[in-house]
């Protein structure tokens, strides 16, 4: 991409003699890193001489359904993002619009690691937990995230839509599994829940089958696998409101039959009257009312006793995220892998019949290469996409009430010239 014609400037690509935008040539590709839904994600470094070589994730949005434009889902996310100013939040950097296809594409600051990574890293390699330490770190700057981003994005929240499938389905919140029609900020804490007791035992807590098809949001093994096996089965003196979610009312039978449950404490091996159990267990409190809330977690024992929590992702202590530096003199640094990079893949997706390998993100600067790998393909549910000690996604709640709010007062999301069948379709966004 880099001659302008070249996505990859090294002559590695499959594509090379497409016509590539002028913006293109302040960046070098150097390959995919991932994919949501809503499009491709890739590494390239800056060439601009102040900023040479900066590491950048780019996201190319897929084109709307009707391929009319850029659909209203990117230009929510943009006018979100747009606002967003937090040390624990991945920053834009830029925004650039091809204009011959009508293409989009975000330009993010690169997140070295992930929880994912982080994980896998203990559970397959090194047979280890994650040291308290970083445990901490990583769940405070979760929390300190979201925190300002619920502090941002607040009531009216807003209604799911009709399957209501909007959290990977190990965290989504038991409201939700339900039938509840709001997405809330308490729907995050259960998964921030989730996420607290993965970092402990490596597996994920609630680990049910999804069901997808019919699109619907009662999914019997994943509410199985939070009350059979873990927590034991919500009551109405508990959890009051649980009567008016419809499928409580609709499987009342299938969900009740069950009755035993091992208890959380033994599942994360915590001490029941530890501060790191009270936490963990008020973040999984059944009734979202009562769930505790960002703000409220971060003022919680655990983060006021020894190991404090590291604050900052970008004090680099040996090149690592602070989180990651251990707190006892002596103990043992862990080396993370960093992500996986597929440099066969250009910005339109296409594969190149050269061989595959894979650059370490982290060498990328260096221009490192590894050995021969490509990325791997993450097929099963894995931590909330939120999540990253040095990277979270906004909410969907914060999306769409960011769209919400930018669109009532008529914010126009950074002076981006709106393709056609934009502006209708953001008035069919405020209407819900
Ligand atoms: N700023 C970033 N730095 C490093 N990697 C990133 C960054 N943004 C995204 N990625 C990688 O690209 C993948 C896809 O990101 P994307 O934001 O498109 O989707 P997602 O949030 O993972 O999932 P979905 O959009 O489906 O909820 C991520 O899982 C991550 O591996």
């Amino acid at each position: 991409m880099g001659d302008g014609n070249n996505p990859r400037g090294g002559g590695n690509s499959a594509n090379s003699n497409s016509n590539r935008p002028e913006w293109l040539q302040q960046y070098d590709l150097i390959g995919k890193i991932g994919e949501g839904t809503y499009g491709l994600v890739f590494l390239a470094r800056t060439k601009s001489p102040s900023n040479r070589c900066k590491s950048i994730a780019i996201k190319k949005f897929k084109q709307s359904k009707d391929g009319d434009g850029v659909s209203p889902t990117a230009i929510r996310e943009i006018m979100l993002l747009r606002e967003i100013s937090h040390e624990n939040v991945v920053k834009l950097v830029n925004v650039h619009i091809n204009h011959a296809d009508m293409s989009l594409y975000l330009a993010f600051d690169y997140a070295e690691h992930d929880l994912y990574e982080i994980i896998r890293h203990h559970r397959d390699k090194v047979n280890n937990p994650i040291n308290h330490y970083t445990v901490k770190s990583l769940l405070w700057q979760l929390l300190n995230g979201l925190n300002y981003l619920h502090r941002i994005y607040q009531a009216p929240l807003k209604p799911l839509g009709d399957n209501g499938v909007v959290v990977t389905i190990w965290y989504r919140a038991p409201e939700l599994l339900l039938g509840a029609k709001h997405y809330t900020s308490a729907v995050d804490m259960w998964a921030v829940g989730c996420i607290f007791a993965e970092l402990l035992t490596l597996k994920p807590l609630f680990q049910g089958a999804e069901v997808k098809a019919p699109p619907n949001p009662f999914q019997l093994d994943q509410l199985d696998k939070i009350f059979k096996v873990i927590l034991g089965h919500p009551t109405p003196e508990k959890w009051p409101t649980l009567v008016n979610l419809p499928h409580w009312q609709a499987d009342v039978q299938n969900i009740q039959s069950h009755n035993e449950n091992p208890g959380l404490y033994n599942v994360v091996h915590l001490p029941p009257k530890s501060a790191a159990y009270d936490l963990l267990s008020k973040m999984l409190d059944y009734d979202p009312r009562k769930r505790i809330t960002a703000a409220q977690a971060l003022e919680h024992e655990y983060f006021r006793i020894e190991p404090l929590p590291g604050r900052k992702y970008h004090v680099y202590v040996t090149s690592m995220p602070s989180a990651l530096v251990p707190s006892q003199p002596g103990e043992k640094v862990v080396n993370y892998p960093t992500r996986p990079v597929d440099t066969t893949t250009d910005f339109e997706g296409t594969t190149s019949l050269q061989s595959s390998q894979s650059v370490s993100s982290g060498n990328a600067v260096s221009g490192n290469m590894t050995g021969a790998h490509v990325v791997p393909n993450r097929s099963v549910p894995r931590p909330m996409p939120v999540v990253g000690m040095q990277r979270m996604q906004p909410s969907m709640a914060a999306y769409n009430l960011s769209a919400q709010a930018g669109l009532a007062s008529g914010i126009n999301p950074g002076g981006i010239q709106m393709p056609r069948g934009v502006a209708a379709a953001h008035q069919q966004q405020v209407l819900f």
